[in-house]
């Protein structure tokens, strides 16, 4: 018996830390995401990009337990989780920061970190976030409502870096922000990936996360429209070829 070629069985992409694949995300009648495949390599930042309600949002939540998928797969690390709950994604290391922050604005600064941690004492060490977010540190007692917008945005990426994880999904972190205060919080992230952790970065100012990114997609009216390197995706090329807007 001969073998073709087409029979040789392709390696499997040990790069690849986070995969969505073929998936489909309805509310009700209405299709949000329609078989979308996305991969997050290990130790890549991955732009994701496109105009309002074309999915973006919808994909990081079904990527962190927040909505269920009506078909498709995601895996992580080598597992299927697509029906894992929430938790128990962001134990095994995929942590979303969500668009408006979610940070509890009555609680302390201290306490929003500790509330991120396991209950065991012996874990609960905010230590690391500090280190990280030093401006923080200063601010323990305050409560997280009284700071400014940049400040929360400060607190809702520490609060992620607690949970040690291998993959942050960034929910538009720069929305409704100063020019100075974007750049912080880019310089932020960007330390954040310098240290080897995954970021899937939903984000307005293109420029700026096409230059933190290795890795771009477009996502319009729920389906890709572009994959492949950042550097290969220009701000006008995004606006002219994929949103048909005239530059
Ligand atoms: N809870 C919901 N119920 C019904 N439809 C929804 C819901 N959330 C989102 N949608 C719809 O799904 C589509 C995708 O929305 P989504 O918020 O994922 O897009 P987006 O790209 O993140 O947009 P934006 O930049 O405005 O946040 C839109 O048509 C939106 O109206």
């Amino acid at each position: 018996m001969t073998t073709s070629s087409a029979a040789v069985p392709t390696a499997p992409d040990t790069d690849a830390l986070l995969t969505v694949d073929g998936v489909t995300v309805a509310y009700g009648q209405q299709v949000a995401l329609r078989d979308v495949s996305l991969t997050v390599r290990r130790g890549s930042v991955t732009a994701l990009l496109g105009p309002n309600g074309a999915g973006k949002t919808t994909l990081l939540r079904a990527v962190a337990g927040l909505q269920r998928p009506r078909s498709g797969r995601i895996t992580f690390d080598g597992a299927t989780i697509t029906t894992r709950p929430v938790h128990a994604r962001v134990r095994a290391g995929v942590c979303l920061v969500p668009e408006g922050r979610g940070v509890f604005r009555n609680l302390t600064v201290r306490e929003n970190l500790l509330a991120q941690l396991p209950r065991s004492p012996r874990s609960r060490d905010i230590g690391p976030a500090l280190e990280a977010f030093p401006d923080l540190a200063g601010r323990l007692s305050q409560a997280a409502g009284t700071m400014s917008g940049g400040q929360q945005q400060m607190l809702a990426l520490a609060r992620c870096y607690l949970s040690n994880p291998s993959v942050i999904l960034l929910d538009e972190v720069s929305m409704g922000l100063a020019p100075l205060v974007v750049d912080q919080i880019f310089d932020s992230i960007g330390r954040l990936a310098a240290q080897g952790i995954s970021l899937l970065l939903v984000e307005q100012y293109v420029d700026r996360a096409l230059d933190l990114a290795d890795h771009a997609y477009v996502l319009n009216r729920g389906e890709i429209a572009f994959a492949g390197a950042a550097r290969d995706l220009s701000r006008e090329a995004l606006l002219a070829d994929y949103l048909g807007v005239e530059v």
